[in-house]
């Protein structure tokens, strides 16, 4: 089952055990570009997890007293032979989902490498130094919890993969990756690379397949000792379902419906340029701030502004440099973006800009959408589009801006734009959001805690919060020699 993608051979067949391992089912990854079928991947289920589960297992017995120098030397090899693939893994995951080349060369494939250098040296330096309890040594250690599960969704496929999967091996866990059946390629080509460099068989697993099926069996699999979930909140409620008969700790990231704040007081063109940035990836992403609040005052000119603005965002083939933003990655996946726009313009919105498909384009291109002032229980502003589509309303004060900001049932990002510092820290302490950018958005660091409140997720990742995730802390307590009581 080998696919040739933009010059790049594919091996859609699983990764268990440190082989390639077919299924009798097979699906096909059809790019968001032209919507072609561009591979064959095998559809795993119950019996390929569970050989990737087993494996995992036995490989643990060993990763997990490997020790954190070695676990590192293999993360860091990792990470060169991706900073040595960076073109071919761009050329590819932009074929299979969509989004620009231009920002899987500079962005995100270097980001790849940064997630297993970057938990490859904190797991060096982790360490909580011993101290005495009434003459007894007390000792912490991060003990690694076994087999992680982790299933990851298609805006970012493989920075959000590695963002779990290099955390967990760091700790000495083994992995089970499930990757998103709409992108699920650059997943087999960091198989090759895992191989390449050398870890042992059965350390990183790789099972393709459908959630339903391949995720389902994943998730419910009693080997399994950690989950971790980037994705949808209706599948997260199923996957917590699942895991809860083995009592798994699960860590969720999960949507968002974040607030754009923008005061009078902000810099205007930065206010601007930042909230058309929102467009980004064609509006996939989990972080957007999709809710543009705008003080009252400077509401019309700014509405105007943004819209001159947006007028001038190029649409196009994600391969093409010239391009802002490309395709939304599936038919169903623009079919439900379309049907958010089309309820809320039969509601009676009008949109300001864009609300159809790109008709120039054709296929899965959706113009960038702007609708104001929807009602305050329209779907439109509650529910998480993940497409470009965003809303405009404005508040009168600060205390409004607020309200506004945590009327919702996600907790994932908030963007402030004040020229205000003062300001910024009282909404910043006010508002409901795991991650809160002031004047920037996306200024990243893997040292931050990363996670949303509410519906937006459970638990932090990023730093120690990645290793209290994937390992059992054990506290030891240790006598004197010779201690008598
Ligand atoms: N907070 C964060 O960091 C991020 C959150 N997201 C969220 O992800 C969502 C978009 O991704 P989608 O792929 O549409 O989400 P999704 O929930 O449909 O799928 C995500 C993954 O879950 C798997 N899956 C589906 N059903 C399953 C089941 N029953 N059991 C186990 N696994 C199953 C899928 O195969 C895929 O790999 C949005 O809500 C977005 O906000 C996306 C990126 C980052
Ligand atoms: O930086 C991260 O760890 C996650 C970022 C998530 C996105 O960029 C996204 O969902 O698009």
């Amino acid at each position: 089952m080998r696919s040739l993608v933009e010059g790049v051979e594919i091996d859609g067949r699983h990764w268990i055990g440190g082989a390639r391992v077919g299924s009798a089912e097979s699906f096909k990854s059809i790019s968001p570009i032209d919507e072609q079928p561009i591979a064959d991947v095998s559809a795993g289920g119950e019996a390929e997890v569970d050989a990737a589960v087993n494996a995992a297992h036995k490989a643990f017995q060993t990763w997990r007293r490997t020790s954190p120098a070695e676990r590192a030397a293999y993360l860091h090899k990792i990470a060169d032979l991706v900073e040595a693939r960076v073109e071919q893994l761009a050329v590819v995951e932009t074929r299979d989902n969509g989004s620009l080349l231009r920002s899987h060369r500079r962005g995100v494939m270097p980001r790849v490498a940064m997630n297993f250098r970057f938990f490859a040296d904190w797991l060096l330096q982790l360490d909580h130094p011993d101290f005495d309890v009434r003459g007894h040594r007390n000792h912490i250690s991060y003990d690694p919890s076994g087999v992680a599960g982790i299933i990851t969704p298609w805006n970012a496929p493989l920075m959000l993969g590695t963002w779990r999967i290099a955390p967990a091996l760091a700790a000495g866990c083994t992995v089970v990756y499930k990757p998103p059946e709409w992108a699920p390629l650059t997943a087999s080509l960091l198989a090759d690379i895992t191989a390449e460099a050398g870890l042992p068989a059965g350390v990183f697993n790789v099972v393709q397949g459908l959630g339903r099926n391949a995720g389902a069996a994943l998730t419910r699999h009693p080997k399994i000792r950690r989950l971790s979930f980037t994705g949808s909140v209706p599948t997260a409620r199923t996957i917590a379902a699942a895991a809860a008969p083995n009592l798994v700790p699960l860590s969720f990231e999960l949507g968002g419906k974040s607030p754009f704040i923008v005061f009078a007081d902000s810099d205007f063109d930065l206010a601007v340029s930042t909230a058309i940035g929102q467009y980004d990836n064609a509006g996939q992403v989990c972080l957007a701030g999709s809710r543009i609040l705008v003080e009252e005052s400077i509401r019309a000119k700014f509405q105007e502004a943004f819209l001159e603005k947006a007028k001038n965002i190029k649409q196009g083939d994600p391969r093409d440099e010239i391009f802002d933003i490309g395709p939304q990655i599936s038919r169903p996946h623009f079919e439900r973006v379309a049907g958010f726009v089309e309820r809320a313009k039969a509601s009676g919105l009008k949109p300001l800009i864009g609300g159809g498909p790109n008709t120039d384009l054709g296929g899965l291109y959706f113009r960038p959408t702007l609708f104001a002032d929807p009602a305050h229980d329209a779907e439109i502003l509650r529910e998480e589009v993940f497409g470009p589509v965003l809303c405009l309303q404005s508040f009168k004060d600060e205390a409004q801006a607020i309200a506004m900001a945590n009327d919702t049932e996600y907790g994932l990002a908030a963007v402030v734009m004040t020229g205000d510092e003062k300001r910024a820290e009282r909404v910043t302490r006010e508002v409901n959001a795991g991650l809160v950018w002031n004047n920037c958005f996306f200024v990243r660091d893997l040292r931050q805690a990363f996670g949303g409140n509410g519906k937006s997720g459970i638990g932090r990742e990023g730093g120690t919060w990645s290793f209290d995730f994937y390992c059992d802390v054990k506290n030891a307590v240790f006598a004197p020699h010779g201690w008598r009581k």
